[in-house]
């Protein structure tokens, strides 16, 4: 799909994000193909995924477009989102619609230089969305031709706000400040959350937790209960379970 027609088609919609790294239970390809077929079938307008093998497995199943990534450390620096040009190599190999890459202020690995990364997608053919944690960092990857913004980073850099919750405020001045579509995107948990987000000015919503990470899902539950005190004694609890179904 060509870049202006991505964005026509994502407007105002929901992208979910399908990712499960090595240590996650619902790591694989066959997985992630599976969570983006149902998020089709739950009216997904796009899907963002991370990897070659995700994003070809993820092709086998849908049409949905694909904002692409790679997730990769390295010792000499703190971006692991597409960080150098050789995840770039990747992402260009699979033929994703938009390439999301890290566009923070911090050093990137190897000194590579951010321009010089969005020159090469660029110079592909390839959309590019920047993932930043700030204004300024949002402002000044516009202003080196990217298609895109998103609040992606919002609170995983030590230097932007740590909410608990979506970072509207940032998705309000981007909106009110950059020229390009901005997607909210982070920790965005309800359908209420979304519509908020899009009332502010967002051009779309990419969710990922919310919808794709069963662990974190279960988790918000079990905290929650602890939290209110009534979680009973697991024993005691099992026992009655066993006793229900005898
Ligand atoms: C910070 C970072 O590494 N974010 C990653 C970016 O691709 C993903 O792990 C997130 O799931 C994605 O941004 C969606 O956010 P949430 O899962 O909060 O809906």
């Amino acid at each position: 799909m060509k870049v202006d027609q991505f964005f026509e088609h994502v407007q105002g919609r929901l992208i979910v994000s399908c990712q499960a790294l090595d240590d996650e239970p619902l790591h694989g390809s066959k997985t992630m193909a599976k969570l983006a077929l149902a998020a089709e079938m739950g009216g997904a307008a796009a899907i963002r995924a991370n990897g070659y093998d995700d994003i070809e497995a993820i092709r086998q199943v849908t049409d949905l477009p694909i904002i692409g990534l790679v997730k990769q450390d390295y010792d000499d620096s703190d971006i692991y989102i597409t960080p150098t040009k050789k995840e770039l190599d990747e992402l260009i190999r699979a033929k994703v619609d938009i390439i999301a890459l890290d566009a923070t202020g911090r050093k990137r690995p190897g000194n590579e230089k951010l321009a010089d990364l969005i020159t090469q997608v660029k110079s592909a053919g390839v959309g590019v969305m920047a993932d930043v944690s700030t204004l300024e960092e949002g402002l000044s990857a516009a202003s080196l031709g990217v298609d895109c913004v998103g609040t992606t980073l919002s609170g995983y850099t030590a230097y932007s706000p740590q909410h608990t919750g979506p970072d509207f405020n940032l998705v309000h001045s981007l909106v009110e400040h950059v020229h390009v579509p901005v997607l909210a995107e982070g920790r965005y948990w309800s359908p209420e959350e979304a519509i908020h987000a899009l009332e502010l000015g967002a051009h779309s919503v990419v969710v990922g937790s919310a919808i794709t990470r069963p662990q974190v899902i279960t988790k918000r539950f079990t905290d929650q209960l602890k939290k209110a005190g009534v979680e009973h004694d697991s024993k005691v609890a099992g026992r009655k379970l066993i006793k229900r179904h005898s």
